[in-house]
């Protein structure tokens, strides 16, 4: 069996002279490959990017982190003109997450991906955590790597949840990056993390065939080093080796029906 098709959704930004570019973090790539996927970036093409195209050919779908906000408008709210948005990379992502999940196409969201997930099945987001009552600063400090993805706060895991199954543990203590998270839990999704302040770190969609998990954190950072990333990885991949073969299985029947020519 070849290795599963990991398609990663790109950012579309504008890095030098008015020429945008596509890009994906290389640590996403990289716990991708680990753990036995073959990554495929996905360009931020928004409507150009055919569902029916691209699903059948997917085996699993991964919304990396990023330094851009989802567009306020795009879940009621207002825009402000200083926000760093990208309206490409949203118009992608949000129409896609919802076509993968009914397409049996695992999919997994950290950090603006889990962000996505709720905000395309209709949740908000608040948009300075750090400026709410009752709740920290999730932001990360400034410094080198290690101090930016350092294990930041426990996180403690939904009883009966997918995160506590997979684990064994009630709690695990994450990095934490992000200045926005989830204000109202989109639907059909249930909460499978909470931070210490109540803030949702990791969210599930409820009834998806295959792994549709989202997290707040960075489980491609340090992959080996922390108790749930390599374990996330690792299961999400898994799901992505099983669409694979019965995706090749449905194909192999499909080629055998073909009418011979005579
Ligand atoms: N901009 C949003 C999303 C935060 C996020 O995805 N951070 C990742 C930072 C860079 C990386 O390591 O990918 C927010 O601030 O909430």
């Amino acid at each position: 069996m070849t290795a599963p098709v990991i398609g990663i959704a790109c950012c579309r930004w504008t890095l030098e002279k008015d020429r945008p570019f596509h890009l994906a973090d290389d640590d996403t790539l990289a716990a991708v490959r680990v753990a036995g996927g073959l990554p495929l970036l996905l360009p931020a093409l928004g409507g150009a990017l055919s569902h029916a195209d691209l699903l059948p050919r997917l085996d699993g779908l991964l919304l990396p982190g990023s330094l851009s906000n989802i567009d306020p408008r795009r879940y009621g709210d207002e825009a402000t003109p200083d926000d760093f948005i990208d309206p490409e990379r949203d118009a992608t992502t949000l129409a896609l997450i919802r076509a993968a999940v009914d397409a049996g196409v695992p999919l997994f969201g950290v950090c603006r991906g889990m962000q996505e997930i709720n905000v395309a099945y209709g949740g908000t987001l608040c948009r300075a955590v750090h400026e709410a009552p009752g709740r920290l600063d999730h932001r990360e400090p400034a410094g080198d790597m290690a101090t930016i993805y350092r294990p930041a706060h426990p996180v403690s895991l939904a009883h009966g949840g997918w995160l506590r199954r997979l684990s064994g543990l009630a709690s695990v203590t994450v990095n934490s990056l992000h200045h926005q998270g989830v204000e109202r839990l989109g639907q059909g999704l249930a909460v499978e993390a909470l931070a210490p302040d109540g803030l949702i770190e990791a969210l599930r969609v409820i009834g998806a065939r295959r792994f549709a998990i989202g997290v707040q954190w960075h489980p491609e950072w340090a992959l080996d080093e922390r108790p749930l990333s390599r374990p996330l990885f690792d299961a999400f991949i898994a799901a992505c080796r099983q669409r694979r073969t019965e995706r090749t299985a449905r194909l192999a029947v499909s080629i055998r029906r073909e009418p011979v020519p005579a």
